[in-house]
């Protein structure tokens, strides 16, 4: 099924539109450390501004406690969009409450205003479903119509996501668009060698997804946090390193899977294990089934792939025709354990086929590294959802546009 498209909603002019985007971007100090996610949703912005909408800006940002904490405020994103805008961006304090109600109303045909992160209210993220229609009700009296844009969500059952777009006549932006385009390569008949290469902290999230790809791909190339459950599911100490304990079952019977199916699950040999999780703590190559198990500052722990690992990552990404990257092989954000991740984003760049990048994270890393959007075949500003597109699944937020 083909995706509702912005035409479809008719004349805009003087009409609120919801814009739903995933504006979940890195902050250090207050200050947007990379405005990927933003620039990528200024296309649509810009075709509803120049439409005549009046254009309210939704997003979450982080995962706040489902309460106010100005340490995932969007007022900085606000300010960051009105640069890149080049026009005023109105920010409101709160998101369904008499700061956003005061800024809707305020706002003349083509003009853009951004509420407060949604995920201040726990009716966003809630599991229960009144709770979020509830949300999205109230979201709903701030516009006429929606538009959902947020690709890096759309694998989230969540009120602006799921009910809203069902509250009101909706459609999907241009970056959702251009992200399907690119994923559809990805899955329908990807050429082969077809590598998948996994990493980053969202470790229980990421695990999931490794059942569904294990049919679909060659390779997959487990590095980042979620390596050392792996390590720990052979049987191997990991000192202070991240661990899902109760995935180490899981974990064991995709390795046993894997090797049924005649799928390589290539894991680390070597690992960076640091002191402390901090950017100057002392730190030293080891090898990978050589770690004790202890605290940090006794056992260690891990922050990046070691560079026996990263060149054999390097030599397999390299020689795919189709990779697929997500989640960062190291704290890339202390440059002295972002090593593996500057390595393997080498050699995507190399690939000779299609080598997409994706991730809020995982993109931000690229950038910060000095590579540039256009030495990929994609960057994708989604992550977990673009894995579970990969998946085959059906993400309840592209359900509900059409898909
Ligand atoms: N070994 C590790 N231990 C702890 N955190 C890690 C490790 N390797 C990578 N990370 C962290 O993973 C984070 C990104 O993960 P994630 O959010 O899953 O990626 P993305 O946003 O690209 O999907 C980064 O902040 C990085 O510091
Ligand atoms: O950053 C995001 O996902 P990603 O890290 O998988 O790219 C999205 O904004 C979704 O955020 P969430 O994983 O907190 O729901």
């Amino acid at each position: 099924m083909a995706l509702r498209t912005i035409e479809s909603l008719g004349e805009l002019a003087g009409r609120r539109v919801i814009l739903r985007c995933d504006l979940n971007v890195p902050l250090s100090d207050g200050q947007v450390t990379d405005d990927g996610r933003i620039r990528a949703s200024l296309p649509t912005i810009n075709a509803l501004v120049h439409r005549g909408a009046r254009v309210v800006v939704i997003s979450h940002l982080g995962r706040p406690d489902g309460e106010p904490d100005s340490r995932y405020s969007l007022r900085p994103v606000a300010q960051r969009m009105s640069e890149l805008l080049g026009a005023p961006v109105t920010f409101a304090s709160d998101t369904v409450g008499s700061a956003a109600r005061e800024a809707v109303d305020g706002l003349e045909d083509g003009q853009v205003a951004v509420l407060e992160n949604l995920r201040f209210s726990p009716d966003e993220t809630s599991k229960n479903a009144d709770d979020r229609a509830r949300f999205a009700g109230r979201l709903a009296e701030l516009g006429d119509v929606v538009v959902s844009d947020g690709f890096g969500v759309v694998h989230r059952k969540q009120a602006s996501v799921y009910e809203l777009v069902q509250s009101l006549p909706s459609a999907a932006g241009s970056l959702i668009a251009a992200e399907l385009d690119v994923l559809d390569r990805l899955t329908e008949k990807p050429e082969r060698p077809y590598t998948v290469v996994l990493g980053g902290s969202k470790v229980s999230d990421k695990l999931g997804v490794i059942a569904h790809l294990l049919p679909r791909v060659d390779r997959l190339l487990v590095g980042g946090g979620m390596l050392f459950t792996f390590l720990k599911a052979q049987g191997h100490e990991i000192g202070a390193s991240l661990l899902e304990e109760d995935q180490l079952e899981t974990v064991r019977g995709y390795l046993a899977e894997a090797e049924q199916r005649g799928v390589e699950i290539v894991l680390p040999t070597d690992v960076v294990v640091a002191e402390a999780f901090a950017a100057d703590a002392p730190h030293t190559v080891q090898a990978a089934d050589a770690l004790t198990a202890g605290p940090a500052g006794e056992a260690g722990i891990g922050l990046d792939i070691g560079p026996e690992t990263a060149a054999r990552f390097a030599e397999l990404i390299a020689s795919s025709k189709t990779v697929f990257w997500n989640g960062p092989m190291g704290v890339f954000e202390f440059p002295a354990f972002a090593a593996g991740t500057k390595t393997v984003a080498e050699a995507l760049t190399r690939v000779d086929g299609l080598g997409v990048v994706g991730g809020g994270d995982s993109a931000a890393a690229v950038r910060a590294l000095g590579f540039r959007d256009e030495q990929f075949g994609h960057v994708s500003t989604g992550g977990g959802a673009s894995l579970e597109f990969l998946e085959g699944k059906k993400l309840p937020g592209l359900e509900v546009l059409g898909w």
